[in-house]
């Protein structure tokens, strides 16, 4: 059966997010570009969704990830990274967001609590002001060494 339903529009997901809300669930809302899949994304992502009742995850689309990331990237499209995401049994939305960063969305969804993996510093972390300000909580969870999209992309460049 397809995932494709969890991918939203944020008007889509206002909905959902009112109906966890009333209902007191905690909301998990983390973000990335995840380009390249890879076990660390998986990792962290499992880990932040046992932190909370529902997992929301803001997927950059391709045009924010070129100017965060380069010319060369994506690798895969918006449509394949959503997918991806929106598979995990333990993912329940998928949100794109085209600005530079998820600060507008973070505002809209107001989750009780933000995670990143812990290559960043919480006080770095897009929209912990205002998770923090609406007496959310901003974490960071391990990182799993030896992956990054851009490790595997550079690995693949050495296969000649
Ligand atoms: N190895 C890892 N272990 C745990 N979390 C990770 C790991 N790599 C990335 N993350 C987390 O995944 C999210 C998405 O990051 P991103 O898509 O930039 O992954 P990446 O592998 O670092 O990509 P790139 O190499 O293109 O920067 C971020 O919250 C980041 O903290
Ligand atoms: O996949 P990345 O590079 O970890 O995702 C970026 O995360 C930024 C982060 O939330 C800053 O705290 C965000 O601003 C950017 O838009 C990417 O999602």
């Amino acid at each position: 059966m397809s995932t494709s339903h969890k991918i939203l529009t944020t008007g889509e997901a206002d909905q959902l997010i009112r109906q966890w809300k009333g209902d007191h669930e905690k909301i998990v809302f983390t973000n990335g570009c995840f380009d390249i899949m890879h076990v660390g994304h998986l990792d962290y992502l499992e880990a932040a969704r046992q932190l909370g009742d529902h997992l929301i995850i803001g997927v950059n689309t391709d045009d924010s990830v070129r100017r965060l990331k380069g010319s060369n990237r994506p690798i895969n499209d918006a449509y394949s990274r959503t997918r991806l995401l929106a598979s995990l049994e333990f993912v329940d939305a998928v949100i794109l967001f085209d600005e530079d960063t998820p600060y507008d969305l973070i505002k809209r969804v107001k989750p009780d609590i933000l995670v990143k993996g812990d290559d960043y510093l919480t006080e770095n972390i897009v929209g912990a002001d205002i998770v923090i300000a609406a007496g959310g909580e901003v974490k960071t969870l391990p990182f799993t060494e030896g992956y990054s999209s851009t490790s595997i992309i550079e690995r693949i460049r050495t296969i000649n």
